[in-house]
């Protein structure tokens, strides 16, 4: 049976450790960071066109249409696979932009996963991972789906299975651009590469920490508050700050007394992305 519309998640990441290893030529950071999927996030909605054209009807503030990341995925990967076929996509946003839990790149690779199944590519998802590369550095973990260990600029990717909590997610209003906290001198950029896995405890530290919270008010502010109840953690770059609790009761109460002046939300963390999860039940 041919589909010609599709409805798919595009769930958040969180960085559970981030070590930065150096700096390389080109000016990216070489890191080792270990990645877990949340079940939250935006939902997309893809129906086929047959005349060729690409439109993103939901606008975004501050974002123009062609440089949107789902905008770039689609023409990207239209052009890759020489399809004559176009889409309309339409998508629901509830994730943060420059929040740290990677909303772009996952907005991007459930574009890959979506057009390659209602384009009926038979692209496997280290070509699609390879081309998702291109548009950024979180984009291949998303399109794999799998918990994992990420090396390199985050593309070399060993699957692992931490702990799934339930986290409270505190969301300060500030946006922080990767960008900026990269190029920051006094970033640590000489962390020693962990070299065993699983990562052994006592590594869940984040280097892009001091800096960002250094810089932002509202950061720290949540990472005290959360701090009070459990380890509280930076996710990549910022701004969003998260901890775990051991069921969903704890982390709701946390939240509910947190959110009486920050914003937040509670979700359960996954060693499979929801992506991957309703992919499979389409098969
Ligand atoms: C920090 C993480 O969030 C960890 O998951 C990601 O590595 C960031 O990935 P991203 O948001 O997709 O970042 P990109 O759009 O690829 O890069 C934004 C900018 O951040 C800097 N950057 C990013 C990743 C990296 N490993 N080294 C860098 O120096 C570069 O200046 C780059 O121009
Ligand atoms: N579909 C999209 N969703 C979100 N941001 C987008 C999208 N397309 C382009 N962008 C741009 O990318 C920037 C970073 O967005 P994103 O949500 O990926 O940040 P992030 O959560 O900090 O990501 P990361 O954890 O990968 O650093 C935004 O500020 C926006 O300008």
């Amino acid at each position: 049976m041919t589909v010609d519309k599709l409805t798919l998640p595009s769930p958040a990441k969180l960085n559970l450790m981030l070590h930065i290893l150096g700096r390389r030529e080109d000016g990216y950071h070489e890191l080792q960071t270990l990645f877990q999927f949340l079940d939250y996030g935006d939902e997309l909605t893809f129906a086929v066109r047959d005349d060729g054209v690409i439109r993103l009807h939901t606008e975004f503030e501050g974002v123009p249409h062609d440089s949107n990341l789902i905008v770039k995925a689609a023409k990207k990967l239209q052009e890759q696979s020489g399809c004559s076929l176009g889409i309309d996509i339409w998508i629901d946003k509830i994730l943060p932009m420059g929040g740290g839990i990677g909303g772009g790149s996952s907005n991007a690779a459930t574009t890959l996963l979506g057009l390659n199944h209602l384009w009926q590519l038979g692209w496997d998802l280290d070509r699609l991972a390879a081309l998702g590369l291109t548009l950024g550095a979180d984009v291949p973990v998303f399109v794999h789906g799998r918990a994992a260990f990420a090396e390199g600029v985050g593309e070399k990717l060993t699957p692992e299975y931490p702990e799934e909590p339930w986290y409270v997610v505190l969301v300060p209003q500030v946006s922080v651009s990767t960008a900026e906290i990269f190029s920051d001198p006094l970033l640590t950029r000489n962390s020693s590469p962990i070299k065993v896995r699983p990562v052994p405890k006592g590594n869940s530290r984040n280097d892009c920490l001091p800096v960002v919270a250094r810089r932002y008010p509202e950061v720290r502010n949540a990472l005290n508050l959360l701090g009070n109840f459990t380890e509280a953690k930076l996710t990549g770059t910022g701004s969003c700050v998260f901890g775990g609790f051991p069921n969903k009761a704890e982390a709701d109460k946390v939240s509910a007394l947190l959110t009486e002046t920050l914003t937040g939300f509670v979700a359960k963390g996954s060693n499979v992305s929801m992506l991957h999860r309703k992919l499979q039940s389409l098969l």
